[in-house]
């Protein structure tokens, strides 16, 4: 029997309070055989019974220290790291009161990555517009969050899915398509000015060093969109392939990496383009999360990359109008585990 005390420990936060987060969270323990280590939610334990007695989900809660690790699994046990709720919380229904409380959880992950006491975070869903109003004017997510906590520059987010647009790719136990975007959560008017040569260069070789680094592949084919319809039509339509993106794409090919396009983005997310790629950067959100959710909503995993520590989250937001019914699917929440489980075991290997 395999010693669970082996298997990586994840530092899984609950969300948004008033979401599906502390819901699904308690759905997994409901199996602990399908899950891929040893798991600490990070969350107040007062919501967590509340919302377990409420879905007759039967659960114990094993309390830790912040120090301390959690013991192996056991069917129906949760081990926690305490965070209080700064108000109660009813499901569906959003108070921008406990936008510090759900920062404070990813702070709490942060630090056991840090430390050590954890080999990677996952992070169930927050609502943005909650952490806005309630004094984080400038917050746009865990990704930017994270980038600045752990003090580096520039973080890619990725979002990696099965798909059965093109199945054909074999090898793969799941995600075969992985989507990067050179822009995250910004109004669509703005998305042109942010893309510069420095920016994607730096998102380039964020993507193609830790397709590298976590996942094992030796020289990552990515495949980039053009930002404009028919990647510009020779600057008909737009001129930022002419003036940013090809020269970016030259310059890195120029140092042996495999890069294609810009292609027009309406036909690279076809079989014949993405079985030759290892992932896909898009220009901005919706490009090619539109895409990545129609091939396999449910069913993918967000990665930040260019962090010191490992993150993963799920591919769904808060749905505040599922929460508190118990309906909503933990699939997604499974994957993003088993991708954090499956990057901290290979970075405990030393993958190049
Ligand atoms: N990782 C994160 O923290 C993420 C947070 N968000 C945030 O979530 C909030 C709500 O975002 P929306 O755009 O409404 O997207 P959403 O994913 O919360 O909901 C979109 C639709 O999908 C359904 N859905 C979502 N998760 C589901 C699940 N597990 N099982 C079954 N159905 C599910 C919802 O009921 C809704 O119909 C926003 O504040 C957004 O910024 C969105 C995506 C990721
Ligand atoms: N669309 C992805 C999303 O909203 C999650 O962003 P983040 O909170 O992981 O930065």
């Amino acid at each position: 029997m395999v010693d669970s005390r082996q298997q990586p420990c994840l530092a899984l936060t609950t969300g948004e309070p008033a979401g599906i987060g502390p819901e699904l969270v308690l759905k997994l323990t409901q199996d602990i055989d399908a899950l891929p280590g040893r798991i600490v939610a990070v969350g107040d334990p007062q919501l967590l019974t509340q919302r377990a007695r409420a879905l007759d989900i039967p659960i114990e809660l094993d309390v830790l220290a912040m120090n301390e690790s959690p013991r192996a699994a056991r069917p129906g046990v949760l081990s926690v790291w305490p965070v209080p709720l700064r108000v109660s919380s009813r499901p569906g229904v959003l108070d921008p009161a406990n936008a510090d409380y759900v920062l404070n959880t990813l702070d709490v992950a942060i630090a056991a990555c840090d430390q050590g006491s954890a080999q990677a975070m996952v992070t169930s869903p927050l609502h943005k517009g909650a952490i806005i109003e309630g004094g984080h004017p400038g917050f746009t997510g865990h990704t930017e969050y994270l980038r600045d906590a752990c003090g580096v520059d520039e973080v890619v987010m990725m979002l990696a899915t099965q798909s059965a647009l093109h199945g054909r790719v074999a090898g793969q136990p799941y995600c075969p398509l992985r989507v990067a975007l050179a822009t995250t959560h910004l109004p669509l008017r703005q998305v042109a000015q942010a893309i510069t040569q420095p920016g994607l260069e730096r998102v380039l070789r964020i993507l193609a060093r830790d397709l590298k680094r976590h996942f094992g592949i030796a020289c990552p084919r990515i495949a980039v969109c053009g930002l404009n319809p028919h990647a510009g039509e020779g600057g008909h339509l737009g001129d930022e392939e002419i003036t940013t993106l090809i020269p970016v794409l030259e310059r890195l090919r120029g140092e042996g990496m495999q890069l294609i396009g810009p292609l027009p983005a309406d036909t690279l997310f076809t079989p014949r383009h993405l079985d030759q790629v290892d992932a896909v950067l898009a220009m901005y959100h919706d490009q090619g999360l539109a895409v990545l959710k129609y091939a396999g909503f449910g069913l993918g995993a967000n990665i930040t990359l260019g962090l010191p520590l490992i993150r993963t989250s799920v591919d769904h937001g808060t749905a505040l109008d599922l929460a508190g019914k118990g309906v909503a699917d933990p699939g997604s929440l499974r994957v993003a585990l088993q991708v954090a489980a499956d990057m901290a075991r290979a970075a405990n290997q030393g993958l190049p």
